[in-house]
C-alpha cells in the first residue's frame, strides 16, 4: 500500500460522517473545496463517502455525484434505562459498531485512500477506526465548540483533529494534535441577493419598509421555536416581515395557525418546511435571525455577520447547543435565551434588536469577527498535507 499520493494520479479521499445537516454540509463543502484546490493544480480528486443507508448523507452524496458506500452503524448512547442498565436497543446499537468497522475495513483496504476524513455522527466511528486499523492517515473535523463524545475518542487515532473554534483546542485528550480551521460552510451562502429571495419565495406581500426576521429550527425544525413564534406572531408582524422555517413535521400545524392572522398582517408571514436553494438569498434579506444554535447555523451566522437570537436545544449532546449560544452571546455576537424560554423572553429579545439598528450592526460586526469564511480551504490544505499530496 503506497503511503503518499504522487503527482500523477488523482488524490484518493474517503469522507465519512452524517446523520444531520451539521455533519453532512461541512463534509460536502470540503469535498467541493478539495476538488477546486486540486483543479487549480491540474489534479483530480477521487472521493467516496462512507455513510449510513437511508440517511441525509446518502441523498446529498447522490445529488452531488459522489460515490456513496453504506456501512452499519449504531447510536452510542450515554443514557441507559431508569435502572441504569443497558437496554436491548443499546446492545443492538453497540453490536453494530464492530460490524460497521469490519465493513469499513473492507472498503478502506479496497480503496487504499491517501487520507480518511471524518466529520462526526455515529457512522464516522467505524470508518475512522477502520482507517486507523488499516494504517491510513485520519483527519477528524469537529464542528462544535465542545468536542463530541465520538470525536473525543477518535482524536487519539487521528493524525490531526481540525477544530472550528479556538476554545476547543484546550479540550482535546492528551497526545492528540489539533489545528484550528473553522467550520466549512457552503460557498454559495456568500452570494445572496435580497430581491431574489422575494421573487423565489413569493414574498410580494412583505412590507419592504419593515425589517425581515428569518426564523429557523435547524434542518428538521424545532417545535419549541415554532410554539414561541406562533404565540408572538400578532406582535411581531406589526413591526417585521417573517420567514419561518418550521420543519416537515409541523408545516400543517403552522399553516393552520397562520389562518388566524388578520388580513393586514398575514401577507407579512411566510412559512416553509425547509429552505433549499433560496437560503443564500434569504440570509441576504434577513435583518435578524431567530435560530437553534447547532454548530452549522452559528458558523453561517458568524461568517455572514448576521445578528441573531439563539434558542438552543437544551438536550443536545452534553448541552452543546447551549454552550455554542453562550459562546456567541458572551462575545456580543448574538443574544442567547437559555433555560425555560417564554414568549415574553423572545419578544423582549427580538424587540430590543428590531428597535435598535445600531445594536444589530454592532452584533453583526462581533459575529463577523468570529466567522471563518476560509474554513473549507484551510481544511482542504490540511487534508492534502496529511495525504502527502
Ligand atoms: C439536534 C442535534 O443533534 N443537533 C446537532 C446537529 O445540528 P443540525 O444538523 O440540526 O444543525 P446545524 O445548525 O449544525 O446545521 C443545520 C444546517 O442545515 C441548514 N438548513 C437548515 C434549515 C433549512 O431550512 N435549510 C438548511 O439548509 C443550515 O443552514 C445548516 O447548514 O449537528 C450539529 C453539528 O454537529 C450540532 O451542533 C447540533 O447540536
Amino acid at each position: 500500500m503506497s503511503s503518499r499520493a504522487d503527482g500523477a494520479r488523482p488524490v484518493r479521499v474517503i469522507v465519512t460522517g452524517g446523520g444531520t445537516g451539521g455533519h453532512v454540509y461541512p463534509a460536502l463543502t470540503t469535498v467541493n473545496a478539495l476538488r477546486a484546490v486540486l483543479a487549480e493544480q491540474g489534479r483530480a480528486l477521487s472521493v467516496s463517502w462512507v455513510g449510513a443507508r437511508g440517511k441525509l448523507e446518502e441523498r446529498i452524496a447522490g445529488e452531488h455525484g459522489i460515490e456513496f458506500l453504506p456501512v452499519a452503524t449504531g447510536k452510542l448512547r450515554r443514557a441507559r434505562n431508569p435502572l441504569g442498565m443497558l437496554t436491548w436497543t443499546n446492545i443492538k446499537d453497540l453490536a453494530r459498531v464492530p460490524w460497521g468497522a469490519v465493513q469499513a475495513c473492507g472498503i478502506v483496504r479496497r480503496l487504499r485512500p491517501d487520507v480518511v476524513v471524518g466529520f462526526g455522527g455515529y457512522v464516522a466511528v467505524p470508518v475512522s477506526v477502520a482507517a486507523w486499523l488499516c494504517r491510513r492517515p485520519l483527519v477528524i473535523h469537529e464542528q462544535t465548540v465542545r468536542l463530541g463524545l465520538a470525536n473525543r475518542i477518535l482524536a487519539r487515532l487521528a493524525k490531526v483533529t481540525a477544530v472550528s473554534s479556538e476554545s476547543t483546542l484546550g479540550l482535546l485528550p492528551g497526545g492528540a494534535r489539533a489545528e484550528l480551521v473553522g467550520n466549512p460552510i457552503r460557498a454559495e451562502l456568500f452570494g445572496g441577493e435580497p430581491d431574489r429571495a422575494v421573487a423565489a419565495l413569493g414574498l410580494d406581500g412583505f412590507d419592504r419598509a419593515l425589517p425581515t426576521v428569518y426564523v429557523t429550527g435547524g434542518a428538521l425544525g424545532a417545535r419549541q421555536i415554532n410554539n414561541l413564534i406562533v404565540e408572538s406572531l400578532p406582535w411581531l408582524l406589526k413591526q417585521a416581515n417573517v420567514v419561518h422555517q418550521c420543519g416537515a413535521a409541523e408545516i400543517d400545524r403552522m399553516r393552520e395557525a397562520a389562518t388566524a392572522l388578520s388580513p393586514e398582517l398575514a401577507p407579512r408571514y411566510h412559512v416553509a418546511e425547509f429552505i433549499g436553494a433560496e437560503l443564500p438569498d434569504l440570509f441576504a434579506l434577513a435583518d435578524l435571525v431567530v435560530a437553534r444554535s447547532g454548530a452549522g447555523t452559528i458558523a453561517e451566522l458568524s461568517a455572514l455577520g448576521k445578528p441573531a437570537v439563539l434558542i438552543p436545544l437544551a438536550s443536545s449532546a452534553g448541552g452543546e447547543q447551549s454552550f455554542n449560544a453562550r459562546y456567541l452571546d458572551e462575545r456580543g455576537a448574538a443574544r442567547a435565551l437559555l433555560g425555560e424560554v417564554t414568549g415574553e423572553d423572545l419578544r423582549a429579545a427580538i424587540g430590543a434588536l428590531l428597535d435598535d439598528p445600531a445594536a444589530r450592526g454592532k452584533m453583526a460586526e462581533h459575529a463577523r469577527e468570529l466567522g471563518k469564511p476560509d474554513a473549507a480551504r484551510t481544511l482542504s490544505a490540511l487534508i492534502l498535507r496529511v495525504a502527502g499530496a
